[in-house]
């Protein structure tokens, strides 16, 4: 049995992957096997040392220590992909939202309440929400992923020019987005000819302040910026010097932030991007069955720490250990296995970085287990092992 502690409420329809039978769902668990969560910050948790695995059910994992997990040996999964349709429709309001003064207008059209003339008013003051059409402008798409291209793609539709800058864009994302996108060959080009700018990259070390006064330097006076990635990836001291000097007509972000509020040109939404019903449950599915089949059978698919590794289960028990990625590991595997006479069926072995992966399928097992285990953790630089069989 083991216990998966959930950080965040997780759709039902996520959990009921997860048979009762195999998995106790405990909220408040003290020594979880897995955990699933959302945005919950996990950066200042203390990490049990029992913990094996933590799936985030959404896209962005900046709130996961995730080099405290790789040390540990604990693979962090996500969902990639799973709720970009809802951040795209989202990201769709945004953009009228940015150009029309739609919130401001309906907002000013309530303080109306108990006007006679309400029809007289509104004709007389409607001027003061003139905004542009989207149609014909040139839209700047920062990161195209899974997010990304969908905004992109969506952006021709409604009649845009769409210019995209991501240096490390995969195969599968240009696959899907529209040979109508002119390629920026930088961030500076991007924001120079851009009328809106929509940003779809992951918070990290590296990307940190991408929007910051260099940046708004050479933007396009008048330009509308979107944030539905994370709220870091923009300098706010920054950014709201660009809004005095009309850099930047309108910012809208789903990241609130105390230095945002009371500024009419800044449009701040309560982090709504992934919360519709259906993107809730495709991200909950996704991240239970991750989490289901790595602890059940140690196969990784969409971890961000650690490589992809499926071994179909075959009735045999298998033993996974990950480990640094360094010469002589499967040497020094096979030696152990040699010991205790286990006859190897099927190994795969995969890294990530400085981080190697395996999955050993044995014919069978020795009767002390507790000594294999012991002698792979002898290995240097061996993180975790996992005896795992099915027959018990
Ligand atoms: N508002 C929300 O509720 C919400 C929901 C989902 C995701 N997000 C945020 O959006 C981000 C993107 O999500 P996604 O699903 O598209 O992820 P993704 O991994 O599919 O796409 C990210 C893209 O950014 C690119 N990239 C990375 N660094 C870059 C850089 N410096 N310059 C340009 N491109 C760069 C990558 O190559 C990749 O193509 C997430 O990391 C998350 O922070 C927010
Ligand atoms: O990165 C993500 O997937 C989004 O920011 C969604 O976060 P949430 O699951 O907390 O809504």
């Amino acid at each position: 049995m083991y216990t998966i502690k959930t950080l965040n409420q997780i759709s039902q329809a996520g959990l009921s992957k997860l048979p009762e039978a195999e998995f106790h769902i405990d909220p408040e668990a003290a020594r979880p096997e897995g955990i699933i969560l959302r945005s919950f910050d996990m950066h200042s948790m203390e990490l049990n040392d029992n913990l094996l695995g933590v799936a985030r059910a959404g896209a962005g994992t900046n709130n996961i220590p995730i080099d405290k997990c790789t040390e540990m040996g604990i693979p962090v999964f996500n969902t990639p992909g799973a709720n970009a349709n809802a951040v795209k429709e989202l990201v769709l309001a945004g953009l009228l939202v940015s150009s029309r003064r739609i919130i401001n207008g309906a907002q000013w059209v309530q303080t109306l309440a108990g006007n006679e003339n309400v029809e007289k008013a509104v004709e007389a003051c409607k001027k003061q929400f003139i905004g542009p059409e989207i149609a014909g402008k040139t839209i700047g798409v920062i990161g195209l992923g899974a997010i990304g291209v969908l905004v992109a793609n969506a952006a021709l539709d409604l009649g845009m020019d769409v210019i995209g800058y991501d240096p490390f864009l995969t195969l599968e994302a240009a696959w899907h987005l529209s040979a109508s996108v002119d390629k920026a060959e930088t961030l500076e080009e991007l924001v120079s000819k851009s009328d809106y700018i929509t940003i779809h990259i992951p918070l990290n070390d590296k990307t940190r302040n991408t929007f910051d006064e260099k940046l708004f330097a050479v933007t396009k006076k008048g330009a509308r910026l979107l944030n539905f990635a994370r709220g870091g990836l923009v300098d706010n001291e920054a950014l709201k010097d660009a809004i005095e000097k009309g850099i930047i007509a309108r910012y809208i972000t789903d990241f609130p932030d105390e230095t945002l509020l009371g500024n009419e040109n800044i449009i701040v939404l309560p982090h709504l991007g992934a919360s519709t019903p259906e993107s809730e449950e495709n991200c909950a599915e996704m991240a239970a069955v991750e989490l289901r089949e790595y602890l059940r059978y140690g196969n990784i698919r969409n971890s961000v720490n650690f490589p992809g590794c499926i071994v179909p289960y075959s009735g045999k028990p298998r033993i996974a250990i990950s480990h640094s990625n360094i010469v002589n590991m499967i040497g020094q595997l096979g030696a152990v296995f040699t010991k205790h006479h286990i006859n190897i069926d099927k190994m795969v072995n995969n890294s990530k970085g400085e981080l190697a992966y395996n999955i050993i399928v044995c014919d069978n097992l020795p009767e002390n287990v507790n000594e294999l285990v012991d002698d792979l953790y002898a290995i240097h630089s061996v993180k975790k092992v996992r005896v795992l069989n099915q027959e018990g």
